[in-house]
This record gives C-alpha cells, structure tokens and sequence, in this order.
C-alpha cells in the first residue's frame, strides 16, 4: 500500500542489549499510533531507526515500498525531511524568535549558501505563519523561542516540523517535561495536524491516559519487543490481565507511571 510504513524484523543490538528485538510491524497512512513501555523498553531506539538516526543490526524499513535503511546522501536527506522529527526537550534555537525557529524547518529545501545566510522567501514565511496560526502562536512569533513556556515551545517545535511538509511525524516522548494543560495543548496540535493533513503521527508516551485519548492505535514495548498492539479500546484492564497474567498488567500499568519522576519544565 502507498505511503504505508514497514518494519519487517527489524532490531538494534548494543552489545549484549537488545534495544529493538525483532518487531515487525506495518503503520497505514494516516494512523495516530502511540508506543508505550517502561524506560529502556526501545521506544527511543525504534524512533531513531525510523528516521535513520540510528541504523538497524538486523531487518529492514520500507516506506512506500522504498527500503529506507538502504538510503544515503540526498535520499536519505530527503526522507528525514519526509519524516519529521519532535524531541522531548523541543530543540529549539533559544535565542532566535519564534519565526525564524520555524523558518529553520525549510532549510532542508536550500542549498549550502542559502541556507547559510538564513533566506527564506515571502511564501516561506507565510507558510511559517500559517503553521503558527494552526498552533495558535502567531502573537509570540517574534518573541525570543527561550523565553516561552515549554508547552509553546514544543508547539513551535510541531510548526517547524510542518512546513517540512513531512508525511509522518515521529514525536520522542514530547509531553514528558510538560504540565497536564501544556501536555493537552501539545496533543490536541498533533491531533489537529493528523486529522486534517492525514499526516502518520507515531509517538512516544509514558501515560496510559493520554495514548488511550489520542491514540487509533497503541504499541506496547518491553524488552525490545512489542508486547501489546491493538485499539485503546483492546487495551482494558481485563484484556491486559487475561493475555500477559497479573504481572502484565502490573507491569502495564507501572511502563506508564513514570512521568511521575520527570521533572516539569514550567509552563
Ligand atoms: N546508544 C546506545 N548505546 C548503548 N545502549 C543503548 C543506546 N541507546 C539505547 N541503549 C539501550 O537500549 C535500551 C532501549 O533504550 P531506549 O532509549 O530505546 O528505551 P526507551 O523505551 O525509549 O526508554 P526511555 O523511556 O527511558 O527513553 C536500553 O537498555 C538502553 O540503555
């Protein structure tokens, strides 16, 4: 199927650690797919194998039937603009305004010099507006990106993945440092952005709640492996408890608390 996201017995050894340990798995266009696991369970791993920050031991990726862990150079800088990127800790460039922040997601269409010098066309810009806009953060767009709240910033983050114009989004964890309000503030823009443009979004997530809210679909890690996958509506107490046991779901339940121990970045 076009545009379909493929991973076919794909893992990641670091030495005797099995990061990602044979998960095949296959994402239509247009899902909102949520992994969820302990720390350490993969997520990140699986996240950067995707977008090729990290390359896999064993298995391959296909998007659009095209074997992206073969990639090099310009195809493989094309498919990390296809794939947009959103981390945690928002990387953002603190000390430029919001709207260049924003700016800096076309940079992947420029050449060396241009990119250089930072110039960006009129229709650029009103593209990095109208991201703002669907964010509702077009008053701050000419405010310093470091002196926002983190929510803001990690919306401003969302802004400059879409004038990637990318076809899926992966987002690492990106409501872990933030506040309940900021947190839903963050998830409804994802949402928005996949309902309306039919963007893949596959994010990372330590609460229950937010992935059964969002989620079409829910990814379960543990150990590498994918322990659970099926709808939030599968994904009941009972239904835990009768496939993987009490300690499933006692394992279930703690892979989801642990945003307890993050510290929140202000709002
Ligand atoms: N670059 C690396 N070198 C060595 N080990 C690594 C590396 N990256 C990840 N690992 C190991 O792989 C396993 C999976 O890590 P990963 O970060 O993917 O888990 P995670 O589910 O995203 O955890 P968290 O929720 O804490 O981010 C862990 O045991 C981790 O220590």
């Amino acid at each position: 199927m076009s545009s379909e996201l493929s991973l076919q017995a794909v893992s990641r050894h670091f030495g005797d650690t099995r990061a990602v340990d044979n998960v095949t798995l296959n994402i239509r266009p247009g899902q909102f797919v949520g992994v969820i696991g302990r720390s350490g369970a993969g997520k990140s791993t699986m996240l950067r194998l995707i977008n090729r920050l990290a390359d896999p031991t064993e298995g391959s990726i296909l998007f659009d039937g095209k074997d992206i862990t073969a990639l090099k150079g310009k195809a493989l800088r094309a498919w990390r603009r296809d794939c947009a990127m959103i981390f945690q800790q928002f990387n953002l460039v603190e000390r430029l305004d919001v709207l260049t922040n924003v700016l800096i997601g076309r940079l992947a269409e420029h050449g060396f010099l241009s990119s250089m010098a930072m110039r960006f066309s009129d229709e650029e810009r009103a593209m990095a507006i109208q991201a703002l806009d669907r964010l509702d953060l077009v008053p701050q767009a000419l405010q310093r990106a470091g002196t926002l709240s983190g929510g803001q910033q990690q919306r401003v983050a969302i802004a400059k993945a879409l004038v990637q114009q990318p076809k899926i989004m992966l987002a690492d964890e990106p409501i872990a440092s933030l506040d309940p309000a900021n947190a839903t503030l963050v998830m409804d823009g994802l949402k928005t952005i996949n309902r309306e443009d039919g963007i893949t979004v596959l994010v990372n997530l330590h609460t229950l709640d937010t992935a059964r809210a969002y989620c079409d679909r829910i990814i379960a890690m543990r150990q590498g492996r994918v322990f659970f996958d099926g709808t939030a509506a599968q994904l009941t107490d009972d239904v835990v408890r009768d496939i993987y046991g009490l300690e499933g779901l006692r394992e279930f339940n703690e892979a989801v608390t642990s945003t307890a121990i993050r510290t929140p970045v202000p709002a």
